[in-house]
């Protein structure tokens, strides 16, 4: 196991949520980016920590693709997504030179940047701290729990999608979990069903309702199903405010009800 960093640069971060998923794709980094601005929405300061070097995706979803990271007196400094600095972001996207290009590096290299992104962001003073890692149960992910681990409470966020529940990937993110000794705060049913939007039916386009009946199983908790919303796919391309300019879109609902949860499960914010 490697050696866990001091506590630094994290002593002022109240909750530090793992956002985690058995296989790419599910909607990770948007779940990731929509609870930060719902909780930035309900007043909380929000650090996002992009771990997914695989396809770093946040900045593009923020609009902040291109944003320069820099050395400050106690280490990088994040970049602030919006004016009144509740957001801040820190992407191994701001290090590549081609926003999509992919980081390649073998695993200790891989290991050792998250060890310094984790040790060296000056996150100051925040209620939540959300890492969005890559994909699957990778020695990364044990270089991340190993690193943060003495920065508790940490917990996890389980993303699946119905298809994932029946090919058991969730259950391995799951067992990853307990045998790391990581809390699960719950698990998020993603592309559940979509919902016409000319008659607000809901189609089922997978089955729905696993990623409940899995939680329960499970004993976890379950946070909620988010349908699919091109709403909010387009809000993702734009870099737009899902939680602000679309409060009448079927994914606002759910998307805002987990981070009630997530409020209730996490509480003594800052704020
Ligand atoms: N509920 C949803 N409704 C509509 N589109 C969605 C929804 N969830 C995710 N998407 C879209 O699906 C695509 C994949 O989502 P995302 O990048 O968040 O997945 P991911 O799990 O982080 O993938 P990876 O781990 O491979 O980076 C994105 O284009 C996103 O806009
Ligand atoms: S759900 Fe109803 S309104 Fe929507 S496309 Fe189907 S038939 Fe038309």
């Amino acid at each position: 196991m490697e050696a866990a960093v001091e506590p630094g640069n994290l002593a002022g971060v109240r909750h530090i949520v793992l956002v985690l998923s058995g296989k790419g794709g599910v909607g990770k980094s948007t779940i990731s980016t929509e609870l930060a601005l719902a909780l930035r929405h309900a007043g909380k300061k929000v650090g996002i920590l992009d771990v997914d070097l695989c396809g770093p995706s946040i900045p593009r979803m923020l609009r902040a693709q291109g944003r320069a990271v820099h050395q400050g007196d106690s280490g990088w400094v994040p970049v602030f997504v919006d004016r009144e600095q509740s957001i801040s972001l820190m992407s191994v996207g701001f290090l590549l030179e081609q926003p999509d290009e992919a980081v390649v590096w073998r695993g200790p290299k891989k290991n050792a940047l998250i060890k310094q992104f984790v040790s060296d962001v000056a996150w100051g003073q925040l209620d939540y701290l959300l890492v969005d890692t890559p994909p699957g149960t990778s020695d990364e992910h044990m270089a991340v729990v190993d690193a943060l681990r003495p920065h508790s409470p940490l917990g996890a966020l389980v993303v699946t999608t119905p298809q994932a529940v029946s090919v058991g990937d969730v259950r391995r993110e799951l067992t990853f979990c307990r045998k790391v000794g990581l809390r699960v705060i719950g698990l998020v049913e993603n592309m559940s069903g979509f919902v016409c939007p000319h008659c607000s039916e809901c189609t089922n386009v997978f089955s729905k309702g696993g990623g409940e009946e899995l939680a329960r199983h499970a004993g976890v908790p379950f946070l909620g199903s988010v349908p699919l919303d091109p709403e909010l796919t387009r809000s993702l391309e734009d870099g737009r405010d899902f939680i602000q300019d679309f409060p009448d879109s079927p994914a606002f609902p759910a998307l805002s009800s987990i981070a009630q949860k997530i409020l209730s499960e996490t509480p003594a914010g800052l704020s």
